[in-house]
């Protein structure tokens, strides 16, 4: 029996990985899953943490915890992505290791590159050069994720692993008008748009960044994968102090692009302006998935069939996944 933590199994990213590991579960595989929501166990308070990983010793841990957001979110909450994410990222790779937990994987971004890294992005681009502005402190959390894992690891001989997922969508996402990433905040207003007959939609900043996006179906496919991995496999890719993964479906659009794709998806055929007011952020951030490659996996679903997929889930919702924050 293999007792696995989720951490944020209620989110887009941890409740894909649940959904997938019950498919498991229910297939044969011996299993027992434990989840927490953040009012039963708040992943910033130490003392919360200690004692339920002291309590459960789970084998392994996937953190997929973590306050997230879109780019106007992580401009306007910055004191709060980078305390959060850190006390996560302490709290649950120290306790999981006071417990004796071998085996842990963190899910990072692939904001920790610098703005104008080199593309495709490659994991040695990692403290390569400045960050962008917008993410930076969300950025420096999920940096420390990856140093706090490579640490425990060269000390303690853990086995903690870290995936650097690009942009991702899907079933579970939050459309919040305003807190969201671009992909559900356009479905919703290319959404109500069609509906309401509005001869005009307005996507934020110049239309000209580019964006990879991956199916969070991918992703958690991808993460249970490099969670699974052999150790000697994992290694033999990875370095003592550059032990993360990119993960990514290896091509990406401008934002205009995306925007008269969704437009399609939904129906809307009136006219697509822009918001020149807000923040265009990275102008570009295509991920070099070739480590993840060599191991054996890549991406299955692609930008058009996926965007079909979740849009027909959104419509499928009785009330989409607004989140106050
Ligand atoms: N979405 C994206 O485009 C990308 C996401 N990622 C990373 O993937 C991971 C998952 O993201 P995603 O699924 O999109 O995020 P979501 O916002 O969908 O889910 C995050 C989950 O974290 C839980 N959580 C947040 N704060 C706490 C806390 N203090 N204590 C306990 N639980 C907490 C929430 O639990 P509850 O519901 O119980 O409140 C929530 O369900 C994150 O690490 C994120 O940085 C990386 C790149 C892109
Ligand atoms: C995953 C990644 O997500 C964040 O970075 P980001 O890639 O810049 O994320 P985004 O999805 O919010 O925007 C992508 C692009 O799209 C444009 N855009 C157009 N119209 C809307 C719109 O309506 N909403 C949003 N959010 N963006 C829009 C927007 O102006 C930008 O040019 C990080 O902070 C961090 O969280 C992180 O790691």
């Amino acid at each position: 029996m293999t007792k696995i933590y989720i951490a944020g199994h209620r989110g887009m990213v941890g409740g894909a990985i649940l959904r997938q590991l019950e498919a498991r579960k229910a297939a044969g595989e011996d299993l027992d899953l434990i989840t927490r929501t953040s009012s039963e166990l708040d992943l910033t308070n130490q003392a919360a943490v200690h004692d339920f990983m002291q309590s459960e010793t789970p084998d392994q841990v996937i953190l997929a915890a973590a306050k997230v957001g879109g780019i106007v979110a992580n401009n306007s909450y910055p004191a709060q992505f980078i305390y959060e994410n850190l006390m996560i990222e302490c709290n649950v790779i120290h306790q999981a290791y006071a417990a004796g937990v071998q085996r842990l994987l963190q899910l990072g971004s692939s904001c920790i590159y610098p703005k104008l890294a080199t593309q495709p992005m490659a994991e040695d681009a990692l403290l390569t050069g400045t960050l962008e502005p917008t993410n930076e402190p969300y950025a420096i959390a999920k940096i420390a994720g990856i140093k706090i894992c490579e640490s425990y690891n060269r000390q303690y001989g853990t086995d903690y692993r870290s995936v650097m997922p690009t942009n991702l969508y899907g079933p579970g996402d939050n459309f919040h008008p305003e807190n969201s990433h671009v992909l559900p905040a356009l479905i919703q207003r290319f959404h109500n748009a069609a509906r309401d007959g509005t001869s005009e939609v307005v996507v934020w900043g110049s239309g000209k960044p580019m964006r990879e996006f991956l199916h969070v179906d991918d992703m958690a496919e991808a993460s249970l994968f490099v969670l699974g991995l052999d150790r000697a496999i994992y290694r033999r890719e990875t370095q003592e102090m550059l032990s993360h993964i990119n993960v990514g479906s290896g091509s990406d659009v401008t934002i205009r692009e995306l925007a008269e794709t969704v437009a399609n998806a939904t129906g809307f055929t009136g006219k697509i302006s822009f918001d020149a007011t807000k923040p265009d952020g990275t102008p570009r951030k295509l991920m070099d998935v070739s480590r993840l490659a060599r191991l054996g996996w890549t991406a299955k679903i692609g930008l058009q069939e996926g965007i079909r997929e979740t849009y027909k889930w959104f419509l499928a919702q009785e009330r989409p996944n607004l989140r106050t924050k």
